[in-house]
């Protein structure tokens, strides 16, 4: 697992290795610089080939710290470098202090108050289009507050209304944007028009982003991806040395890790026999929507569960039994038969929701809590709990919800409409936060779908499984996907996966199976394409 930090994470870890002696303050804004110096030319290669020019943007804090150094670095190799400063060069941090001082002491020029630079030269604009990159070091993790104005001169000055700069490299994370949520403080407006013109939503949407030590939190979330264009993640030497285990036990606030790929020990099927692996019971739909619970039952089966059985309403039993072979059929037409059925305690884990209609969720929900089994809550099962009586009452820590925006705000409408809420000011709200509070009310695991799909348990524990950047799996949005996940996390409860383990697995296993797809994906390929993962796991 990789941890995603937030910014007080961040700095408490950079504190700690200033504090411990072994590293100061200055040496980690060099290696910043240098880190984001080298990713440029391992990104482009052809621009170490000669000398060019650039355009460096800093701001009144460390990251405008790393922009001096940036552009010191890139003068040494021949560059001609324009910098602009936003801010009083006397009120900058120490460290960023000294690499301005340096820059000046080098021969170097900064452009200040380049408000009234553009409205009286537009040297900004002028000097950015003829730069071979443009560098963003405006504000990274100690940004507090919307950029206002700043960005509309932004805005103006690079003419972005037709399209993203070519190469803008942000450093650490493209100014405006929330390291904790992903989010854009106080650009709704922006949003808004740019979803209309198809580009990005800010000026500062960068093509590279080089961050340092561990990504963010931000850059996977709701619009990190679509801001930073590409992440790059270079060591600026925190990870070295004993010191980083005790520096992590101190963190102020629960860590958040990005879901990895499963060790092919956990997924591979050791000895015993087919009831060793579980059996999953999936609750099936009546006739005419039995393909949902068909999807997820197959998926539980090719996850491993050594039998899985649908539970079929007698009427559908024929549009069912057409359409099956390894998995198996038993008849339950109402929730007496369920409890009747589940006193056959092999019957280990459990689904309820893909095509079973609402008012029936409703109906069998009781008898399917009461059983005390691994049980997904998925679909028609959400929004029966969202209307039933005892509401998240009879939920107990084996259950997994798995919820996609929509259903998450039914489900929980106050967490939702503070997540809707417009940012005003940093850390933002985000859906870690949210995750984490549904979780701590529901009392069981939550997975919250998405692109960002983030899975947080009463615990405090929380994963992402970001399906963005390398790991882009757009295929997924098509019917039925999310059937074959709450099959998959079903099954991979049946193996005896805990709760929370099962839907990080399911949901990385779900998005390497479309990637393995690729385009032309439906539903149906998901479960059939995991043979070739778990080959490729070595499980
Ligand atoms: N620490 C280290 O050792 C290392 C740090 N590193 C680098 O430092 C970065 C973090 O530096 P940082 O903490 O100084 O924050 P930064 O993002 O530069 O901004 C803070 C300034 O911006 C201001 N401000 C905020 N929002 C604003 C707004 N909307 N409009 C206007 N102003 C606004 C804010 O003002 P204030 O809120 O205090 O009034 C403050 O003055 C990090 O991302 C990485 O790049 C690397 O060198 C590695 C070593
Ligand atoms: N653009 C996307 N990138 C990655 N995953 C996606 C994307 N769109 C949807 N998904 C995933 O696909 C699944 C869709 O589930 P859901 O919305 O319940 O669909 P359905 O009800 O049709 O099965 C979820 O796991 C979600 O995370
Ligand atoms: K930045």
């Amino acid at each position: 697992m990789t941890e995603l930090l937030t910014s007080a994470q961040m700095r408490t870890i950079e504190q700690a290795a200033i504090a411990s002696g072994k590293v100061t303050g200055l040496e980690l804004m060099e290696r910043a610089g240098q880190g984001v110096v080298e990713a440029v030319f391992e990104e482009w290669p052809e621009l170490a080939q000669s000398s060019h020019k650039a355009v460096v943007l800093c701001g009144p804090g460390n990251n405008g710290g790393d922009g001096f150094v940036i552009a010191r670095l890139l003068r040494q190799r021949g560059w001609a470098v324009e910098v602009f400063l936003y801010g009083d060069p006397a009120k900058l941090p120490p460290d960023a202090k000294v690499n301005y001082e340096r820059w000046g002491a080098g021969g170097g020029h900064v452009h200040r108050d380049w408000e009234t630079i553009y409205k009286a030269e537009q040297a900004l604009r002028l000097h950015m289009l003829g730069a071979s990159i443009t560098v963003d070091a405006l504000f990274g993790t100690g940004l507090t507050r919307p950029l206002g104005t700043l960005h509309n001169e932004l805005w103006h000055a690079f003419d972005l209304d037709t399209g993203p700069i070519h190469r803008l490299v942000s450093v650490d994370l493209p100014s405006g944007l929330c390291g904790d949520s992903g989010r854009l403080l106080g650009m709704e407006k922006f949003a808004v028009q740019s979803e209309a013109k198809g580009v990005a939503p800010s000026a500062l949407a960068a093509t590279l982003t080089v961050t340092f030590h561990c990504r963010k939190v931000g850059h996977v979330l709701a619009q990190g991806p679509i801001m930073c264009g590409k992440v790059v993640t270079k060591d600026i030497g925190l990870s070295s040395g004993p010191k980083l285990p005790s520096v992590v036990t101190i963190l102020p606030k629960g860590c958040v890790f990005d879901v990895q790929a499963p060790f092919s020990g956990c997924i591979a099927k050791g000895t015993g026999h087919k009831y060793t692996h579980g059996h999953a019971l999936i609750l099936s739909g009546l006739s005419g929507k039995t393909g949902a619970a068909r999807l997820a039952a197959r998926a539980a089966l090719r996850v491993g569960a050594g039998l899985v059985t649908l539970g079929t309403p007698h009427e559908a039993v024929t549009e069912v039994s057409a359409q099956i072979t390894a998995i198996m059929l038993t008849e339950i037409d109402a929730p007496e038969i369920l409890t009747r059925v589940l006193s056959d305690k092999r019957l280990n884990a459990l689904c309820i929701g893909p095509g079973f209609g609402v008012e029936r969720a409703g109906e069998f929900l009781p008898h399917v809590l009461a059983a005390k089994r691994a049980t997904v809550l998925d679909a028609d099962a959400l929004a029966a709990l969202a209307e039933s009586e005892t509401g998240f009452a009879d939920l107990h820590e084996n259950c997994v919800l798995t919820p996609h925006a929509g259903e998450f705000k039914r489900l929980f409408p106050d967490i939702a409409a503070k997540l809707a809420e417009p940012p005003t000011k940093g850390p933002a709200y985000s859906k870690v936060d949210a995750t984490r509070e549904a979780a701590k009310r529901a009392g069981c695991t939550v997975l919250f779908k998405g692109p960002d799909t983030v899975i947080a348990s009463p615990n405090g524990r929380c994963s992402i499984n970001a399906a963005v950047y390398e790991r882009a799996a757009p295929w997924l949005a098509t019917a039925g996907s999310g059937d074959v996940l709450a099959g998959l996390i079903t099954g991979l409860m049946a193996r005896g996966f805990a709760p929370h383990h099962a839907a990080e697995t399911a949901a990385w296993l779900h998005v390497e199976a479309a990637r393995s797809f690729g385009p032309g994906l439906i539903a149906e390929d998901l479960p059939e394409e995991l043979p070739k993962v778990f080959r490729a796991l070595g499980a």
